[in-house]
């Protein structure tokens, strides 16, 4: 159905023929013609799609599959077999940059662990945390008590339904009771007693307000409970210690010296390996039993990578050839990280079928590449502190007015007067500076210091990233959007420096 031949009174579904980005949600009404029976989705769906199941490009999914890590998971397997021997594994760091398949291999590692353990009938747990998410030592410990008494009671209950039947089948005939291990039918009804009663007494760790001694030692009694290895590992390890030291690790690492019936391991996964120079020397060297690194991935591996999850994601052809291997080439100059070479061909389809096209082409990998860029840029910019986005704006400002080879006095002139319209505290020059140098960390702006000569040496600084889309972020900014005109300081800044 086109616009041109709508009947006049149809003219309200005339949204049936256009995209997405195109319909005017006040004029959308349903048409109950046969004919208008096209809705808002109807011409979305009707392309053939690009993808044949997108999941698979997502962070989230678990790959069963994991080209180029074998020797990783060869190691990690090889310490953690000690686990399926009743023994306990030594603890193991894991350190490479982001997007190299750490926790991917560690998760498949551990679940082919449990998988295992279960095969053989020898308990053994691994729990996943990560400390970005939990990242004090009161959370970290709730959360393992909490895991481990909610497992107990499971199989506390599997347990006492076992003896009930055992109960009520010697109850039935007397000689049932030569099969089992108790000496009568009241020992059974005491072991089903005593059962009952260690799951009523197991309580949950509330996620703040007990004392955190109180919180180890249920979490202690909660592991200790059963004979079994577990393994912990302590995702993003480096964020737990940035932000609470490392007394989780202290007393995690002592644990095993104290407990009867049950082993812990340790598997620290981190992408940042100075975190170990902030550590206890016991921590260091108990945590770093063993290291395995994950190196960055060159581009021949993001191409195997890709290739791998696309046969699953995308429908046969749906790919022009140059695609994958432009994805891995933007990925591998990104350090070779996995996941950014992931997003941009998950991204490229996207862009592909919100095209309505039947095959990604090269093209849009490169508008990809420039969108997952701007949106990291909104993202750094819009979670700017207040006085840091002030700094930014200022210097927008001055560049969008024309200002060449910015330096510090200019920016800190136009700050100071952003700081009196909207009521902010005005910090002095030199934390201006330290301000810029953190932008210019960040990639936000670019400031090199050059020589004036006998005037001593300034920053000249320039924005590096696109100034309007940064402006409409920065505006968006409760605070900022109260800025009137700029205009008529911009003069005096330049004047004043
Ligand atoms: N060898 C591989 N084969 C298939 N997919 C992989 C491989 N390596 C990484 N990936 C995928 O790349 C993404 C990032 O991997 P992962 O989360 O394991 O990286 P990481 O090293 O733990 O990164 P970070 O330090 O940022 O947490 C995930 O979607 C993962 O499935």
């Amino acid at each position: 159905m086109s616009d041109e031949n709508t009947n006049p009174s149809d003219e309200r579904t005339g949204h049936g023929s256009r995209g997405f980005e195109g319909v005017d949600l006040d004029e959308v009404v349903l048409d109950d013609t046969a004919e208008g029976n096209q809705g808002l989705f109807d011409d979305l769906l009707s392309g053939e799609p690009i993808f044949e199941n997108k999941e698979v490009l997502r962070p989230s999914y678990t790959p069963h599959e994991l080209p180029h890590r074998k020797e990783q998971i060869n190691r990690m397997a090889t310490i953690l077999v000690a686990a399926l021997r009743g023994e306990t594994p030594s603890n193991i760091l894991i350190y490479g940059k982001t997007g190299t398949g750490k926790t991917a291999s560690a998760k498949f590692v551990s679940q082919e662990l449990e998988r295992t353990s279960l095969k053989y009938e020898v308990p053994c747990e691994v729990e996943y945390i990560n400390c970005e998410v939990t990242d004090t030592q009161y959370r970290v410990l709730a959360q393992l008590a909490n895991k481990f008494i909610e497992n107990n009671q499971i199989e506390i209950g599997e347990r006492i339904s076992e003896l009930q039947d055992i109960r009520d089948g010697v109850a039935a005939e007397s000689d049932q009771l030569e099969n089992t291990e108790f000496s009568s039918l009241n020992a059974i009804e005491d072991r089903i007693s005593e059962l009952e009663a260690d799951a009523d007494e197991m309580e949950a760790v509330p996620m703040t307000g007990w004392p955190t001694d109180r919180v180890y030692n249920t979490f202690f009694e909660a592991v200790d409970y059963q004979e079994r290895v577990v393994v912990i590992m302590l995702d993003e390890i480096d964020k737990l210690v940035e932000k609470s030291g490392d007394d989780t690790l202290y007393n995690l690492s002592r644990m095993n010296s104290e407990l009867e019936n049950s082993r812990v391991s340790i598997m620290g996964i981190s992408n940042d390996l100075k975190f170990t120079d902030f550590l206890d020397p016991r921590v260091k060297s108990s945590l770093g039993e063993e290291e395995i690194v994950f190196p960055p991935y060159d581009a021949n591996q993001l191409r195997d990578i890709l290739q791998h999850r696309a046969d699953v994601a995308f429908k046969a052809d749906a790919l022009s050839d140059d695609v994958i291997p432009l994805c891995a080439a933007f990925a591998a100059q990104e350090h070779g990280d996995a996941r950014r070479a992931l997003d941009l061909l998950r991204t490229a389809g996207e862009l592909a079928e919100r095209d309505q096209k039947e095959r990604v082409e090269e093209g849009h990998v490169r508008k990809a590449q420039d969108k997952i860029e701007l949106d990291r840029v909104v993202e750094v910019v819009r979670t700017l502190p207040t006085q840091s986005k002030l700094v930014l704006f200022s210097t927008i400002s001055l560049e969008k007015n024309g200002v060449h080879n910015i330096n510090t006095g200019e920016v800190y002139n136009v700050y100071k007067h952003l700081c009196e319209e909207i009521d902010a505290d005005i910090l002095t020059q030199r934390r201006v500076t330290d301000l810029i140098s953190e932008l210019d960390m960040l990639g936000i702006v670019n400031a090199v210091v050059v020589s004036k000569g006998r005037y001593g040496r300034t920053k000249e600084i320039s924005i590096s990233v696109p100034i309007d889309e940064t402006e409409a972020v920065l505006q968006s900014d409760s605070r900022l959007s109260d800025i009137d005109d700029i205009q008529p300081f911009m003069q005096q800044a330049r004047f004043d420096s």
